[in-house]
């Protein structure tokens, strides 16, 4: 029996990371090449009649498993029936500026489209957090379709000030459940397998398991200590291979924390196909599973692990299961690691605060 069509949501479909990712999903990068997917696009009227541009190039591409577009500057029209959203639409930063300067405007966007998203999306799926309705529910989905992961309805933030934003989208669609509410971090953790590739001139799939710690900006923590690259003669750890703890705990971090604006100031754009190919990792990776003995990095809400404060969407190193994604537990944290895991929380927590300033 063929498979289900997945109703994927773009927001902001219109603009750079939107037209970088829309064919990838029409393509098969983000939920697999042989899972039909029908996509639905959001932008604002101003954005309208490039948003029908954009349809029309999906039309001709005529990619196989792309079995409709929805184009719309229509909230509710978008979020309609949606098992998968990823949330691009908002003002990017431009040079000079921090993701929480875009503040004000963004989370006022996801505070609005919450409610759309929790009034429409996945309507079967959504109802309660509550664990053993949540398993009935999965049950009767899973005997009302031939897939489970075709009915649920998940969603990644991506623009900035993403954890905030994705916090406030959480916030005020409370029947959303909160594991279903995440932020992309997955852009600075391939950032990351990059630089260590980079440095060592091995192939990128041979490194894994570095982590993003923390917020989406400059405060940030990638930390290699758990991290491995494949040789010939086995997995050895990437300190080991580097052998360079000066470059590993200065210029590594500050590169991949700074490297959004390293692009925006090449480009005078913000990433846009880096963006969009790292969102397709998460919602593949979030979807179909991480690799056996392979994590990623994910902007989740916090349970208090690693005693990072409850409450704030942070990221942290996550395996994916049937759907779901787990916080790895027990991996060693040192002291230089302890203060700049507080020092990214802290800053979530200053974000919070301003967002909620910025909504009253
Ligand atoms: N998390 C990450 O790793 C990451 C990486 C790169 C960029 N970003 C962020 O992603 C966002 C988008 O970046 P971009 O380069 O595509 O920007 P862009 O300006 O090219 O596109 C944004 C689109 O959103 C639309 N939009 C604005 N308000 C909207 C609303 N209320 N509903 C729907 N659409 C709306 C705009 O009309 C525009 O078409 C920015 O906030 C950027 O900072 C995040
Ligand atoms: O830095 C930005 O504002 C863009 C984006 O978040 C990025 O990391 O490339």
């Amino acid at each position: 029996m063929s498979k289900e069509a997945i109703r994927v949501l773009v927001t902001g479909a219109a603009g750079q990371i939107g037209y970088a990712l829309v064919p990838m999903v029409a393509r098969g990068i983000m939920l697999g090449p042989d899972q039909p997917v029908i996509l639905h696009m959001l932008d604002i009227p101003p954005a309208a009649e490039a948003l029908n541009g954009v349809k029309m190039e999906l039309v001709d591409a005529a990619f196989p498993i792309l079995k409709g577009v929805v184009a719309t500057t229509d909230v509710v029209e978008a979020c309609t029936g949606v098992n998968v959203a990823v949330m691009v639409g908002g003002f990017p930063r431009k040079e000079g500026m921090e993701r929480k300067d875009v503040m004000s405007k963004n989370v006022s966007i996801y505070k609005a489209q919450a409610s759309a998203l929790e009034k429409h999306a996945a309507p079967n799926c959504k109802v309660t957090t509550h664990q053993l309705h949540g398993f009935l529910l999965r049950f009767i989905c899973l005997i009302g379709s031939n897939s489970y992961f075709a009915i649920r309805s998940q969603v990644v933030v991506v623009a900035n000030p993403a954890n905030t934003n994705a916090l406030i989208l959480k916030e005020y669609a409370p029947s959303i459940p909160e594991k279903n509410i995440t932020c992309l971090t997955r852009l600075d953790h391939n950032r990351a397998l990059g630089q260590i590739s980079e440095r060592l001139k091995l192939q990128v799939s041979d490194v894994k398991n570095v982590i993003i710690w923390g917020n989406h900006s400059s405060t940030q923590y990638p930390d290699v200590n758990h991290a491995t690259v494949k040789t010939s003669s086995g997995e050895k750890p990437v300190r080991q291979l580097v052998a360079d703890d000066t470059w590993l705990n200065s210029e590594f971090i500050t590169t991949v924390q700074q490297r959004g604006a390293a692009i925006i100031k090449a480009r005078k754009f913000s990433s846009a196909l880096s963006a969009a190919s790292s969102a397709c990792d998460h919602i593949r990776n979030w979807v179909l599973g991480t690799p056996e003995g392979t994590w990623v990095s994910m902007g989740v809400y916090s349970d208090g692990s690693y005693n990072v404060p409850k409450g704030l969407i942070y990221s942290f190193p996550v395996t994916c299961k049937n759907g779901e994604w787990s916080i790895v537990q027990g991996l060693s944290i040192d002291e230089f690691s302890r203060k700049k895991l507080d020092l990214t929380a802290q800053e979530l927590s200053e974000e919070k605060t301003l967002a909620y300033s910025c909504l009253s």
